[in-house]
């Protein structure tokens, strides 16, 4: 196997991990505590005395979690039994074969981050199924849909803008349909930033005019491989008659806003015909506070259908057809919530990639998909992108993310040290985004 470099880790004082373990993933903790406080009288209408103790349950199991974590106390295995909790132990334990100090315990500070970050959420999901009735209770539910309702302006204004766009599609050259789909395709990069979890779950909405503000946020695009997209695609269309299908699949990140925009750059896909079939991958379980779930994404398309407006409401009626008539299909596998890095999805999830590797082009939101991509590895900024994703290759695949992590490959020489110089948080803040192409030219 290939020399990869080690983990990204909160063993690095002061680094971006390291302040995640340490502020941001309590703070979310707290979050979610409070936000089971706040429904005790919901679940005590709902379930009588059995809903308060269910809650008092799940409460102080996720003060022990907060404990842990607090004083890095040894990662635990997962206790109930669900799918995949097997899994999930096993992988632990090969984490603790790969220690060869202290007494052998992965701990938080000490394991990889993406280890401990995805452990995390996977325990927060331990502890409300460990509490019946109220196991249904999604934590995160009222901030992805506060984010959603907080947006409505720039939902309206993108559902508006793509249904003026479909009327006049037909008579647009070449030129200007690349031009629409750039557009749509920096819509969804940007969109990106509204993520929940950077923010410690505090609101991240959309208020400004992300339509009028494309040609402004421009030079924040670092990498940028929009073109091949275009051929790749362009290309499928022209051939068609002898391919028969097209099939885009977004594996899809954060709910709301963002999810707005990748809806109305997937019904671009199927007006522009140059997909025939979108193909969206969500999370089985509330995950990084603002993923997607299924409920999140029939929810959203329920909301925009009776969407106060005429041009929202025809997006969400649309939406609910393609969904009907199977040209968008919604899958989840349980691979998503798990804390592989991609390399290992054949051996992990063979199923999976091989559903993968049916895709004419994958494009993978948010920063997190970047991270299980390149492994979550402190690799050189200039390593090619291919190098990075480790034998992960399924099918041609673009990552669309704005930078929230200290990982970065595929930079020309020295423009990662130069932007480090200028401006130390560049690649943490969401400030800056990447199209970043691996497949055939
Ligand atoms: O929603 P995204 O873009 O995957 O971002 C998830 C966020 O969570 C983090 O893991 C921080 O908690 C960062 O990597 C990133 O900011
Ligand atoms: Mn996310």
């Amino acid at each position: 196997m290939a020399v990869v470099p080690a983990s990204l880790s909160g063993q690095d004082v002061g680094s971006f991990a390291y302040l995640t373990i340490k502020d941001r993933i309590p703070q979310i903790l707290t979050k979610v505590i409070d936000t089971l406080h706040r429904h005790k009288s919901e679940f005590f209408e709902k379930h009588g005395e059995e809903g308060v103790e269910a809650e008092k349950k799940a409460i102080s199991l996720l003060s022990k979690l907060r404990n842990e974590l607090q004083t890095d106390k040894p990662i635990i295995p997962l206790v109930e039994k669900f799918v995949d909790t097997d899994i999930w132990n096993q992988y632990l334990e090969y984490q603790q074969s790969l220690l060869n100090e202290s007494d052998g315990k992965s701990r938080w500070f000490y394991s990889p981050w993406l280890f401990v970050e995805c452990y995390m959420y996977r325990r927060i999901h331990e502890a409300i199924i460990q509490s019946p009735p109220i196991d249904y209770f999604d934590v995160f539910k009222e901030s992805k849909e506060q984010n959603f309702y907080e947006s409505q302006e720039s939902v309206i204004a993108l559902c508006t803008h793509l249904q003026q766009l479909i009327k006049t599609i037909e008579d647009l050259d070449e030129n200007q349909l690349k031009d629409e789909f750039f557009k749509l395709l920096q819509i969804s990069l940007w969109g990106n930033k509204c993520d929940l979890s950077l923010s410690g779950g505090e609101s991240s909405s959309q208020k400004t005019d992300v339509l009028n503000s494309l040609e402004d946020l421009k030079p924040f695009i670092l990498l940028n491989d929009m073109e091949h997209l275009w051929s790749l695609l362009s290309n499928c269309k022209k051939t068609r008659e002898k391919v028969s299908v097209t099939r885009v699949y977004i594996v899809l990140d954060n709910s709301g806003f963002e999810l707005v925009t990748d809806l109305i750059l997937a019904n671009f896909l199927l007006s522009s015909e140059l997909a025939t079939e979108v193909h969206f991958y969500g999370k089985t379980i509330p995950w990084f506070v603002s993923d997607t779930t299924i409920h999140d994404f029939n929810w959203l398309i329920e909301q925009v259908k009776h969407g106060n407006h005429k041009w929202m409401s025809k997006c969400g009626a649309d939406w609910e057809e393609y969904v009907k008539m199977g040209k968008w299909v919604y899958h989840d596998h349980i691979f998503w919530t798990l804390p592989h890095e991609y390399c290992a999805m054949p051996q992990v999830a063979p199923d999976l990639y091989a559903e993968l590797q049916k895709a004419h082009l994958i494009l993978f939101k948010g920063d997190l998909n970047y991270r299980k991509l390149t492994g979550d590895r402190k690799w050189e900024f200039s390593v090619p992108f291919h190098q990075a994703l480790n034998g992960f290759h399924p099918a041609p695949l673009c990552t669309i993310r704005t930078l929230k992590a200290e990982i970065q490959v595929g930079l020309k020489p020295g423009q990662g040290e130069q932007l480090m110089a200028s401006e130390p948080c560049w690649w943490t803040s969401g400030k800056y985004g990447i199209f970043q192409y691996d497949g055939p030219l």
